[in-house]
C-alpha cells in the first residue's frame, strides 16, 4: 500500500522542511491546497526539484477549466492532479485529456459527494486513475463523522481508491485491509512534534 504525505501548509519553505523529514517513509509527496492557494504552481516545482523519486500530488481540487488547470500543474512538475467528483464530466475529461499529453494522471476526490461508489465508477470510467474517499477536515471535525462509512464507500465502488479523513498510525491498517492502494495522512504527521518518526509509525503500522 502507497503512503501519501498531504503538506498542509502555508509556505514552501515549511513545505521543503516537512518534505525532508518525511521523504524517506512516503511514496507520494502531496501539496494541500492551501499551499498551492497560497504559494501557486512554484511551490509544485519546488518540490518536485528537490525530491525528484517521489510522486508529486497537486491537490489542485479542481472545479471547471478541467484541462487547463490539470495543464500548468503538470507542467510545473506535478505527476498527479485532483478534480472534484463534483465537477462535470467534461471538466474531468478535460483534466485527463491534458494528463495524458503529459504522461500523468488524475485523481477525483469525492468530498461531498453523496453517491461516492458510483461517483467513483464513473470517474474511471472517464480516464481517472483512482479516486480519493475523502471526508475533509471540515466534515472530520463534526459530531458524528466516522472513518467506517469512507471504507464501506471505497470497498463497494470496485474500483482503484485511496482513502483521505485524518488516518492516523491506530486507523491506517483499517483504511489497508479496506482494499485501499494509498493512505493519505496529513495532519497525523505534520502536526506531530516528530515529523519523521510520525510518518516512519504510519509506514509500520502498513509495512
Ligand atoms: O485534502 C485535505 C483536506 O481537504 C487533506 O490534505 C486531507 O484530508 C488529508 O489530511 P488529514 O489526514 O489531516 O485529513
Amino acid at each position: 500500500m502507497q503512503l501519501q504525505f498531504a503538506m498542509d501548509t502555508l509556505t514552501t519553505e515549511a513545505a521543503l522542511t516537512l518534505a525532508a523529514a518525511a521523504a524517506p517513509h512516503v511514496d507520494i509527496l502531496e501539496l494541500g491546497t492551501p499551499l498551492i492557494k497560497s504559494e501557486g504552481l512554484s511551490a509544485i516545482t519546488a518540490i518536485k526539484q528537490a525530491h525528484p523519486d517521489k510522486i508529486v500530488f497537486a491537490d489542485l481540487k479542481t472545479m471547471d477549466a478541467g484541462e487547463l488547470e490539470a495543464d500548468i500543474a503538470f507542467t510545473a512538475g506535478a505527476d498527479l492532479v485532483t478534480v472534484l467528483g463534483t465537477a462535470g464530466d467534461s471538466t474531468i475529461a478535460g483534466a485527463v485529456t491534458a494528463a495524458k499529453r503529459h504522461g500523468k494522471g488524475v485523481v477525483v476526490d469525492l468530498i461531498g459527494v453523496q453517491d461516492k461508489p458510483a461517483r467513483a465508477r464513473e470517474a474511471v470510467a472517464l480516464g481517472a486513475d483512482f479516486v480519493e474517499m475523502h471526508a475533509g477536515l471540515d466534515e472530520q471535525a463534526e459530531d458524528g463523522f466516522t472513518l467506517d462509512t469512507l471504507l464501506r464507500d471505497g470497498e463497494a465502488a470496485g474500483v482503484p481508491f485511496s482513502v483521505a479523513g485524518g488516518l492516523n498510525e491506530s486507523t491506517v491498517a483499517a483504511a489497508q485491509a479496506s482494499g485501499a492502494r494509498t493512505a493519505v495522512a496529513g495532519s497525523a504527521i505534520y502536526g506531530a512534534p516528530d515529523v519523521a518518526a510520525a510518518a516512519a509509525a504510519i509506514r509500520a503500522a502498513i509495512a
